[in-house]
């Protein structure tokens, strides 16, 4: 029995709703600890001799309101700060003559941690430790263990307004060693202090891009309430996910905090590609990076992932509205008031890493940081509403027959992965001449410039209107790559055959479009001569009259190559009838690079969803048999990738593919992962958001059950037409993603157990109760399988 089945005392073959998965462990709970220890036992003068000298050579000074974190230190005090080069002094007056006592003075170089707080408005904690030999492990303590460390002691300091705070943050940051470094400072972190005030609901230090996306977003005042953490959480994935986001200073000499493309490439984001290409060095996590940092955890946080647990506790229950069909009217009708959520500090810090930027000029930055009100308790009408009707809804799905609409109607998927019904050509005959000149044009549409966005993914229905640029787009953007262009033409040449396969094929007609290039199905004409085929090892097997389907892509206008690579890599070390079978790679010259496949005539699983017979009926475009079948086909395929440590990482309706038997393969191995004995587990953001696992969204690490998270999507898009939140704005869709843990089914009622269990096992938050594929592959969903020849109605569409 498997792990996580035997921890739910079910039966492999019998997978349950699993029910309320186990309180999380208790250090979750840990809020931030009322101030009450200790209080008596503090003193932080420091009566060092010399101590005053420090203070004389002050650079920053000010009133602030002070107190420490003694027991009976529960009276906010006026007092002087300085903040000298070797002090944070505290005084009563303000020290116009030398004789002024301190009320308190600390060395900077012991100030471990100084982060925000909620604790009064405009207020921020210094950490400060008394083992100045612990500064090291500095980055993983913080506030919220300060109390419970009697090593550790905390003060407190409020300023009257938000820009003092941040002048002294950035004075204190800029001066203690621990903190800032006093070594030249590369490849640091920085910290924008992003906080949400229950009192006003609102949030504080709110950058101006991020407060201009959430603007334009659907996420809800309410959301704000709920889970204020989770926002951010989103707002950051989605900027670190879109490279630099709209932001609205978009200067590139602006010292905005804002996230760069380059920045990723050393941390901990978006590398997918090379994973699997060996001479890659593994990426350094950010947190071994730099200067320690400050804690990132805060109970809010915490009360988040308690949330989430109970979330999920209740998969599919129909007690429960789906959170797509009616939202609450108020929050206060259905949900705690923020106090009663977070009664403590509610601060998160977001973690930016800045490379090679010299050191970092946080005045400059604060200027864009705003408090942003929460519309929702503002007189004007509920911002749920509000923002609502400033902004058009998203389109629909283009659900129904091809060419219904599609000129007038932009598909709404912000990935759009389905081949345009008017690639095909429209007179059979022609077949031959319409690809070739479709090619040609292909090839010159590819050349010219801005064919490929920077940051965003192409689109691929050629016919398709431009999206909103508020879409989420697959991960495939301009980053520095993370092998050299040498080594990674070095590494294409070992995968393929440099010769021009041109007199080798015929192209018949253009198949899809893909991000990267365009597919086109040909028939082989002739075999490649014996000395050819050999100079790479395994080619596939040829036959004169095969059709194939051929992936083109011009390498110059690939964002980034080594995803080839690591695309042709795995699809020719993973021959399986559930994969796509890889057949062979030319390198026709250095920039024109020819993927030879199977071809797969059925078109993808999106295709067949959108055009299946009773889609946009009442009915499920597919029936829980055809469902079932392929399932369990796209399983077995990604068993098969699990047990070599492979993560698909994108899988949905439109990375699989049916030929005319029936068959069910899985492609697109771009953003595959090789998890290896010393890095089991993964952190980089890539997929497509809708599929995405919710501790992908959430940015924790994570490992195949995320896959098995996708299948579950995969299967919703089978019952319902497409996947949940789609037609949500994506950011509303990622705060949903991380919020709402399962997604509810729309008609559970209509639905079987077996269905309803098997998507419990696939949708479960918490990935120690998710089962594996193998657990899976022995699922009762699967015996009600129809057969390959039972698909055909879906198929008949393409005829
Ligand atoms: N082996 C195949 N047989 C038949 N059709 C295919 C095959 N591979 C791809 N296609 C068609 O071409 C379309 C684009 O495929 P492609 O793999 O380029 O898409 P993509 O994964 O979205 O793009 P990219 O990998 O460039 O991001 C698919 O949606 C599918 O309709």
């Amino acid at each position: 029995m498997s792990l996580s089945a035997a921890a739910n005392g079910i039966s492999d073959n019998d997978f349950q709703n699993i029910g309320p998965a186990p309180r999380p462990p208790g250090a979750a709970f840990n809020k931030t600890k009322p101030i009450t220890k200790y209080a008596n036992q503090l003193d932080l003068r420091d009566r060092t001799p010399g101590a005053r000298a420090g203070a004389a050579g002050h650079k920053k000074s000010g009133w602030v309101s002070y107190k420490d974190d003694g027991l009976l230190s529960f009276l906010w005090q006026k007092r002087f700060m300085v903040l000298s080069d070797s002090y944070l002094t505290l005084y009563k007056n303000e020290p116009t003559r030398n004789n002024e006592d301190p009320v308190l003075q600390m060395p900077l170089t012991t100030v471990v941690s100084v982060s925000r707080t909620q604790l009064k408005q405009n207020c921020f904690e210094v950490v400060r430790s008394s083992d100045r030999n612990s500064s090291a492990s500095s980055s993983s303590t913080g506030s919220n263990g300060s109390n419970s460390d009697t090593s550790r002691r905390s003060i407190y300091i409020s300023t009257k307004t938000e820009i003092e705070l941040h002048t002294w943050l950035d004075a204190i940051f800029a001066k203690c060693p621990l903190l800032s470094g006093v070594s030249s400072p590369t490849n640091f972190t920085h910290k924008v202090h992003v906080g949400f005030d229950p009192e006003t609901g609102s949030f504080v230090g709110m950058p101006s891009n991020w407060e201009k996306l959430l603007k334009h977003s659907r996420i809800t005042g309410e959301d704000w309430n709920n889970n204020s953490a989770a926002v951010i959480q989103v707002l950051q994935f989605y900027q670190e996910y879109n490279g630099v986001g709209p932001a609205p200073n978009n200067s590139s000499t602006s010292s905005l905090p804002r996230l760069n493309t380059a920045q990723h490439t050393s941390g901990s984001m978006a590398k997918p590609s090379s994973d699997l290409v060996p001479q890659r060095n593994p990426p350094t996590p950010p947190s071994s990076q730099g200067r320690p940092k400050l804690q990132v955890s805060t109970a809010q946080q915490q009360n988040q992932s308690y949330q989430q647990y109970q979330n999920q506790s209740q998969p599919f229950s129909a007690k429960h509205p789906s959170p797509l069909q009616s939202a609450p009217s108020h929050p206060q009708a259905t949900t705690p008031s923020p106090r009663q959520m977070y009664p403590h500090a509610q601060h998160q810090h977001i973690q930016q890493q800045q490379q090679q930027r010299g050191p970092y000029s946080p005045s400059a930055a604060n200027k864009y940081q705003h408090n942003m009100q929460n519309p929702y308790l503002s007189n004007t009408p509920p911002s749920s509403k509000g923002l609502v009707a400033q902004r058009q809804a998203p389109p629909r799905p283009p659900i129904g027959k091809p060419n219904a609409s599609n000129a007038s109607t932009p598909p709404p998927r912000l990935h759009p992965q389905r081949p345009s019904p008017q690639a095909k050509p429209t007179q059979e005959n022609g077949a031959s001449t319409a690809a070739a000149a479709a090619m040609r044009q292909h090839q010159q549409q590819d050349h010219s410039p801005g064919y490929l966005q920077p940051n965003r993914q192409a689109p691929k229905k050629p016919d398709a209107m431009p999206k909103k640029d508020v879409g989420v787009t697959k991960q495939k953007r301009h980053q520095k790559p993370t092998m050299s262009n040498a080594e990674i033409m070095s590494k294409l040449k070992s995968v393929t055959i440099n010769t021009d396969p041109t007199p080798y094929f015929q192209m018949i007609e253009k198949a899809g479009q893909g991000a990267s290039g365009s597919v086109y199905l040909a028939e082989r004409t002739k075999l490649l001569p014996y000395t050819e085929s050999h100079r790479i090892e395994e080619i596939g097997e040829q036959h004169v009259g095969d059709k194939v389907a051929i992936k083109h892509m011009i390498l110059s206008k690939q964002p980034r190559k080594e995803l080839i690579v690591n695309e042709i890599l795995v699809m020719k070390d993973s021959q399986h009838k559930n994969i796509v079978n890889f057949l062979e790679a030319y390198l026709k010259t250095e920039d024109d690079l020819w993927v030879v496949m199977e071809y797969m005539e059925g078109g993808s699983l999106t295709d067949i969803i959108e055009n299946s017979p009773t889609n946009g009926s009442n009915h499920s475009p597919l029936t829980e048999p055809q469902i079932a079948y392929i399932v369990r086909e796209t399983c077995q395929g990604l068993n098969f990738l699990h047990d070599k440590h492979i993560i698909h990482r994108d899988i949905k309706s439109d990375n699989v593919l049916l030929d005319t038997r029936g068959r069910v393969k899985i492609t697109d191995f771009g953003f595959c992962a090789k998890l290896t004995d010393k890095r089991s587990k993964r952190a980089t953001m890539v997929g497509t958001p809708y599929w995405m696992a919710p501790e992908v969204v959430k940015q924790r690490e994570y490992d195949e059950k995320v896959d098995v998270w996708s299948l579950g999507i995969m299967t919703i898009e089978m019952l319902e037409g497409e996947p949940p939140y789609l037609n949500e704005d994506p950011l509303k869709a990622l705060y949903l993603i991380a919020t709402n843990g399962t997604p509810k089914l729309k008609h559970p009622e209509s639905l079987s157990l077996q269905i309803k269990r098997f998507l419990s096992v696939c949708l479960c938050v918490d990935v120690r109760y998710r089962a594996s594929t193998e657990e899976l592959l022995h699922h009762t969903f699967f015996e009600m399988s129809c057969d390959p020849v039972d698909l055909t109605s879906l198929l008949q569409w393409k005829k």
